[in-house]
């Protein structure tokens, strides 16, 4: 799914860790950690094709790709409601409006957003807003996940829902990398773990 060979990235055009060698294969679940700074929503953005590559090969499997953000990233003048936001995660897939509204529907529920559509952007709570964006991830058809620190401003009950999420994505083949700052999250629900610092870029497998 990504292949990566001698890959450096940086937005500043200075490389942010030695060359990364790393093959990520098809439904694999991946945390991505290291210090503030490091360069872990750089790689994404890398990943994602929003950021070149200041040297290497990078190869991602066609198709679209899922990216949640962080919300300091998001515009929250945006004119756009909550039913809104998460109805975007139709974009590029043929439905019938019957279908869409129906999936809609459960995916607000599942993300425990029931009664909310109608709230604006500029309203929405920290966390309602963190249901939101994995609520219009859920209703993609990426077969790619991408995903910056999914967990915060998520209560407890919403970071299980996150966790029960993410598994059921990969259950149905999906390829995840999840960037997490919980390192006992990372031990609980990740197979592989990329870990980024100045000195090293490497992949290990989680015990
Ligand atoms: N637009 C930019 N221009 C210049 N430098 C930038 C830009 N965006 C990020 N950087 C720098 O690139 C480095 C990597 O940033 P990045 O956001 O990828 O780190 P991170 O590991 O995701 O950090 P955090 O854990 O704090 O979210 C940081 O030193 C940051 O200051």
């Amino acid at each position: 799914m990504i292949h990566c060979h001698a890959l450096l990235w940086g937005p500043a055009r200075q490389p942010l860790t030695p060359p990364l060698i790393v093959h990520l294969p098809a439904g694999s679940f991946t945390a991505v950690t290291g210090a503030n700074g490091v360069g872990k929503t750089s790689l994404l953005k890398v990943f994602a094709g929003l950021q070149r590559p200041l040297a290497g090969t990078l190869q991602v499997a066609r198709g679209p790709v899922g990216y949640l953000v962080q919300q300091h990233a998001i515009d929250r003048q945006f004119p756009i409601t909550l039913g809104e936001l998460v109805a975007a995660g139709f974009w590029g897939q043929r439905l019938a409006r019957a279908q869409k509204a129906e999936r809609l529907q459960a995916a607000l529920a599942a993300w425990q957003l029931d009664g909310l559509a109608g709230l604006s952007l500029q309203a929405m709570s920290g966390g309602q807003l963190q249901r939101a964006l994995l609520a219009r991830m859920s209703l993609t058809d990426a077969p790619l996940l991408l995903l910056d620190e999914p967990e915060a401003n998520l209560d407890a009950a919403g970071q299980t829902l996150l966790w029960a999420h993410l598994r059921a994505w990969q259950a149905q083949g999906r390829t995840l990398l999840v960037v997490c700052h919980d390192a006992a999250a990372v031990r609980r629900h990740a197979r592989h773990c990329l870990a980024l610092a100045p000195e090293r870029a490497e992949l290990y497998e989680v015990a």
